[in-house]
Formats: C-alpha cells, sequence, structure tokens
C-alpha cells in the first residue's frame, strides 16, 4: 500500500473504536460488553437515562478511567495501554468541555483561554496572544477578554470554556451536557457554535446530553445507552423512529419502561425489618 492509499484508508477509520468495554463501579457493572465507533469528522451524541454512564464513557476515553476488559482505540493507540506520557500527550489532543465549565475564577477571560497554551507549549508570549484572540473571537468573545470569569454569564462562561477546549486544536472535543442550565437564546447559541466548531476546524465531536431535541438537531449519529448496554444506535432520524422500548422510554421521557425507577437495592421489607432490629 502506498503511503496515500494508508492515509486514506486511517481517514475512512472511526477516530474512537471501542471494543468490548467492560467496567464495574462499587460492585455495579456501568458497562457490559460495549462497542461504540466516534466517526471522525462528525458529531456523535451520547444519550441515555440518568447514571448509565455517559459521564464515565468520556472519562474512559481520556484515559482517566481503565476499563476491567476491552480496548479503547484513539487514532491507533490503545489509550487503556498507554503509559503515563503518551496518556498525557493523546489528551493533549481532546479538548473537553464539562458541565461546570471550570474557568479559574482569578483569572480573567484572556488568561484562562492563554492557560493551557502557557502550560503545554513553549511558544512566545505574542503567538499566544495572537492564538487566544483568535479562538475569542470563534466563540464571539473577543470584546469580552479583560473581564474576570465571575462577571460572565453562564452562556459566556461556557463559551469561553469552549475557546480553552480549542486552544491546543485538539482533533476530538468531548461535551459532558453543555446545556444544562441555560436560557433557551444561550441554548442556541450554544448549539450553533458546537456544530460551526466542529465544522470549521474538522473537528470530530461527542455530546453527551439529556435534551433530545438539541442532540438530534447537530448529531449526525447517536448512541442510547441504558443499563451496561448500547440499546440503540442510528441517525437521529432513526433513534426518533426507534421501536425499541428502552429507546422510547428515553426519548419519550416515560417513567415507566425497562429502565426502573430504583437504584438496585436490598429489597425493601429486609431493610426495614434490619432497621427495627437495630433500633430495638
Ligand atoms: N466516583 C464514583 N464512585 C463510585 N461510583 C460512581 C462514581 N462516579 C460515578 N459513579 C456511578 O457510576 C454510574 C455512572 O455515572 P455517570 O456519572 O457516568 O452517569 P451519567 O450517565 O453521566 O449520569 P448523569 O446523566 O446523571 O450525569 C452511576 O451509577 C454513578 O452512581
Amino acid at each position: 500500500m502506498t503511503e496515500n492509499n494508508n492515509a486514506s484508508a486511517a481517514a475512512d477509520q472511526p477516530l474512537v473504536r471501542i471494543r468490548n468495554l467492560s467496567f464495574r463501579r462499587a460492585g455495579r457493572l456501568i458497562f457490559d460488553d460495549v462497542d461504540i465507533d466516534i466517526p471522525r469528522g462528525r458529531i456523535t451524541g451520547i444519550m441515555g437515562p440518568s447514571g448509565c454512564g455517559k459521564t464515565t464513557l468520556l472519562r474512559l476515553i481520556g484515559g482517566q478511567l481503565k476499563p476491567a476488559a476491552g480496548s479503547i482505540d484513539f487514532d491507533g493507540m490503545i489509550i487503556n495501554q498507554l503509559r503515563r506520557k503518551s496518556l498525557f500527550e493523546a489528551r493533549k489532543r481532546m479538548g473537553m468541555l464539562f458541565q461546570s465549565g471550570a474557568l479559574l475564577t482569578d483569572m480573567n477571560v484572556f488568561d484562562n483561554v492563554a492557560f493551557p497554551l502557557r502550560e503545554h507549549t513553549e511558544l512566545p508570549e505574542s503567538m499566544i496572544h495572537d492564538l487566544v484572540i483568535m479562538k475569542l473571537e470563534a466563540v464571539g468573545l473577543r470584546g469580552a477578554r479583560n473581564l474576570m470569569s465571575s462577571e460572565l454569564s453562564g452562556g459566556m462562561a461556557r463559551r469561553v470554556a469552549l475557546a480553552r477546549a480549542i486552544a491546543l486544536d485538539p482533533d476530538m472535543i468531548m461535551y459532558d451536557e453543555p446545556f444544562t442550565g441555560q436560557d433557551p437564546i444561550s441554548m442556541g447559541v450554544l448549539i450553533r457554535l458546537i456544530k460551526r466548531t466542529n465544522d470549521a476546524l474538522g473537528l470530530t465531536s461527542m455530546l453527551v446530553s439529556h435534551d433530545v431535541a438539541e442532540t438530534a438537531s447537530i448529531a449526525d449519529y447517536i448512541y442510547v445507552l441504558s443499563d451496561g448496554k448500547v440499546v440503540g444506535q442510528g441517525s437521529p432520524d432513526e433513534i426518533r423512529d426507534s421501536e425499541s422500548e428502552w429507546v422510547r422510554q428515553f426519548m419519550d421521557a416515560r417513567p415507566d419502561g425497562p429502565v426502573p425507577f430504583h437504584y438496585p437495592a436490598p429489597a425493601f421489607e429486609d431493610e426495614l425489618l434490619a432497621g427495627t432490629r437495630e433500633s430495638s
């Protein structure tokens, strides 16, 4: 195979390829032999009921957690087998945007976006300046560069966090519940921004969200997780039309269905009786 053929073969491969992933937490099986592909250049939505493991999945991909079994391949590197230094390098290629935004409160907007560039590169300050201004322009907040993070609205803080997440030009960006707590206008701004950032920078995006309509409006492909498994996958239209009970319960926000209301617990009567025994 020529070098060119190799390059185009790689471009056809998913950026993240998860195979036979199993993961336990506190004795509970969070993932049970799961396969997931995250295609390059696309936005992949990860949905599912609360506690099904969406954030855990992002942390497994970022190598902050290790699976009990299976492999997480990120662009040819098996994340769960990497040594510290290579994992650190791989992580630089993944931008993360968490719900809380987590800006550094004692810094202004400019310094928050400059932070990863100052930490991870040797670039001269003049170049850092231009890069920060470019990233802030991309999220529409160049004019807010001198504001302290405490002076930002929730929506603006998330946009600054996005500018910071793309500061090192990652290959992939993982959004964890980016819309939570936003009013409809800033939600609309964020949705457009996620789509525009993905397309303009040729990124690969993973979008963890409960917001069905918003996620379906920009995702190219959606995985629905529940009870340790992938219970549905497909284009937003396929997911909307799915007849799976698991998918329907989530998409139609039904309180009853295959997902139990109760977190696993010992039998109710046993626990009440144990209380009586303890107090006697
Ligand atoms: N540090 C931890 N120690 C033990 N169990 C944990 C820990 N963090 C999460 N869990 C458990 O792992 C499971 C998956 O949690 P996770 O946060 O990934 O779910 P999620 O799908 O992102 O939920 P949500 O939509 O509510 O944010 C939950 O049952 C949770 O209780």
